[in-house]
């Protein structure tokens, strides 16, 4: 975090000081706004920021106050307790910053793959990858058949992605076979169904240590989906980021739930 050195119409701000992940510790914020003659309010947690951005503004609400409540609040904003990881943080407002990924898509649906119709998805998860840090390593298309999904999802893993993405086929159709074909490629943990719209039918799971996303046709026609909650949270270094994967099966799904609970998990004989 930076702070403005100086202090405009009695506000001082809070700045990004690197492109990442904003976290605020809300329950430290309410203790210290409830102080009364003191603010700060925020941006909301989880939400991606960029290097310079205001995130936070505090100022002193009747401009002139005692000492001792801007010491009481410096013991607020100091002692702060991680809701997230249960350990102290120094800090209200932090940013931390977006691991790189190597992101694997696999563009699915045969309309597309024999050229009935234009591809659109992978411009869109090009720009939402450049846009994170982050680059896409191998583009692939497959028709609606599971096995040649599963067969791209695993050229994408040759290619060193840790990341992969599908797109489309996660309906009730009869050619919505891309979970089986993530299943097919070695997919475990895996979770379909998100209290999150756009992005109802959005799967998480991994091969490996490597997670796996499966996009709904929604990624493509909406601008914010479940999806751009989730990525930059799977790009931090904490409980639910990429560096913790060994943590998958559980942890991460918990971490996740504070935006999108799980409402099913696939069982190994019902993938639909
Ligand atoms: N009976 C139900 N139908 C649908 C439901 C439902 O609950 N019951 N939910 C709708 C919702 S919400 C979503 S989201 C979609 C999920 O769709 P899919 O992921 O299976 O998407 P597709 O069927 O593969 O494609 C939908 C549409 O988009 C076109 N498409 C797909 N991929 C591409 C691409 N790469 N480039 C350009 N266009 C693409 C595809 O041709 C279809 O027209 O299900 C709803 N239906
Ligand atoms: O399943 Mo759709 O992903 O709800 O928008």
């Amino acid at each position: 975090m930076e702070y403005s050195d100086k202090v405009s119409e009695g506000k001082a701000s809070l700045r990004a000081s690197c492109d990442g992940l904003l976290k605020i510790e809300k329950e430290a914020l309410y203790r210290f706004n409830l102080l009364g003659e003191i603010m700060c309010s925020t941006l909301h947690t989880n939400t991606p920021v960029k290097k310079g951005e205001q995130v936070a503004a505090t100022r002193l609400i009747p401009l002139v106050g005692e000492r001792s409540l801007i010491e009481e609040a410096v013991i607020i904003a100091e002692s702060v307790e991680s809701a997230e990881l249960g350990e102290s943080v120094e800090k209200i407002v932090r940013v931390l910053p977006l691991k790189k990924v190597k992101a694997g898509l696999v563009v699915t649906g045969s309309e597309v793959y024999y050229g009935r119709i234009e591809d659109k998805f992978e411009a869109v998860l090009r720009g939402k990858m450049a846009e994170l840090g982050s680059e896409v390593v191998r583009v692939g298309f497959a028709p609606d058949d599971a096995s040649r999904i599963a067969e791209e999802i695993r050229l994408c893993l040759e290619a060193g992605a840790d990341l992969i993405i599908t797109s489309g086929g996660m309906s009730v159709d009869p050619d919505d076979v891309t979970r089986t074909g993530i299943r097919k490629a070695g997919a475990v943990d895996t979770v379909y169904g998100t209290p999150v719209l756009p992005g109802a039918m959005f799967l998480v799971g991994r091969i490996g240590e490597v997670p796996v996303f499966g996009l709904p046709a929604c990624g493509m026609f909406h601008k914010i989906t479940v999806f751009d909650l989730i990525l930059p949270r799977i790009l931090t270094n904490e409980p639910s980021g990429v560096s913790n994967l060994p943590l998958w099966g559980t942890e991460v799904f918990v971490a996740i739930a504070n935006i999108a609970s799980i409402r099913s998990v696939i069982s190994e004989n019902n993938p639909k």
